[in-house]
């Protein structure tokens, strides 16, 4: 691991929504992170980690898809050379959106998208390419060992690297691994925006949450008051108190 705090890659400096199809408006387009994200002009990236949280349904999937699609990803995923579709449902913000790139070029990059992984490991299977993926088909490994192989063997030094939703396969050792994983690849130059539900995800040193909040508006927070943290704290802090209002007759 290199010495001094994480620099990351910061290839990709900002993104910014430029224009919207003609007619009436249709889904991508009625979010209202899509219509915050064009009222604040610009959507600040971390050079090294950026976080997207927020509730189901507020945006993150649509936001991080778009992003891959802007630069230059199959819309479910894989390297910037996979080009298979088995259901093309991706939106067309990504026609839409303008990536603020800095000086320096991913060597390499990835966009893992946790529905839609099974394809992607289809297709390694298909071309043949196991050896950068751990030797062996993603299929005959479990679906966390999976993720954990492909961030241990085909993520690299300056990539970058787009991931939804990567703990949804992972164990809490699993997202432990993952977190470390994340930091020794930031450190060897790479760049993350990765949408998640994971407190422990979000414990990466130095990262940037951008949290989607009701009515769309993103805001920057800190590790303590990002939702998944606060409201996994008061559950855990003590759970029967929890149960006993969700269980509750109503009156
Ligand atoms: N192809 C589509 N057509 C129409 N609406 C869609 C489509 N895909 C997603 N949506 C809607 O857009 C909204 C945002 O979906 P998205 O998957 O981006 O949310 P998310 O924040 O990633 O949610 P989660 O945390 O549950 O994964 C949802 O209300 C969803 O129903």
């Amino acid at each position: 691991m290199a010495s001094g705090p994480p620099s990351g890659g910061g290839f990709l400096r900002w993104v910014e929504l430029t224009g919207a199809p003609d007619g009436p408006p249709r889904y991508p387009f009625t979010l209202p992170v899509v219509a915050a994200l064009r009222d604040a002009g610009r959507l600040e990236l971390d050079p090294a980690v950026t976080f997207l949280i927020g509730d189901n349904g507020t945006g993150k999937s649509t936001l991080i898809e778009a992003i891959a699609v802007a630069a230059g990803f199959n819309p479910e995923g894989g390297s910037r050379n996979f080009r298979f579709a088995t259901r093309s449902t991706e939106s067309p913000l990504g026609e839409h959106l303008t990536l603020v790139r800095g000086v320096a070029k991913p060597r390499t990059g990835f966009f893992l998208r946790a529905e839609s992984f099974y394809n992607v490991a289809t297709e390694i299977e298909r071309l043949g390419v196991f050896d950068g993926y751990g030797g062996q088909s993603l299929h005959e490994r479990s679906h966390g060992e999976s993720f954990l192989d492909l961030a241990a063997h085909r993520f690299g030094p300056r990539g970058l690297y787009l991931l939804d939703e990567p703990e949804a396969a992972l164990s809490v050792q699993g997202c432990l691994a993952l977190l470390t994983r994340i930091r020794d690849l930031v450190d060897a130059g790479s760049q993350f925006v990765i949408a998640t539900h994971s407190p422990i995800l979000l414990a990466s040193p130095d990262a940037r949450i951008l949290q989607i909040e009701d009515g769309g508006t993103i805001r920057s927070v800190g590790y303590d008051e990002a939702q998944p943290v606060e409201w996994t704290r008061e559950f855990l802090a003590d759970p029967q108190r929890y149960l006993h209002y969700l269980f509750a007759d109503p009156a």
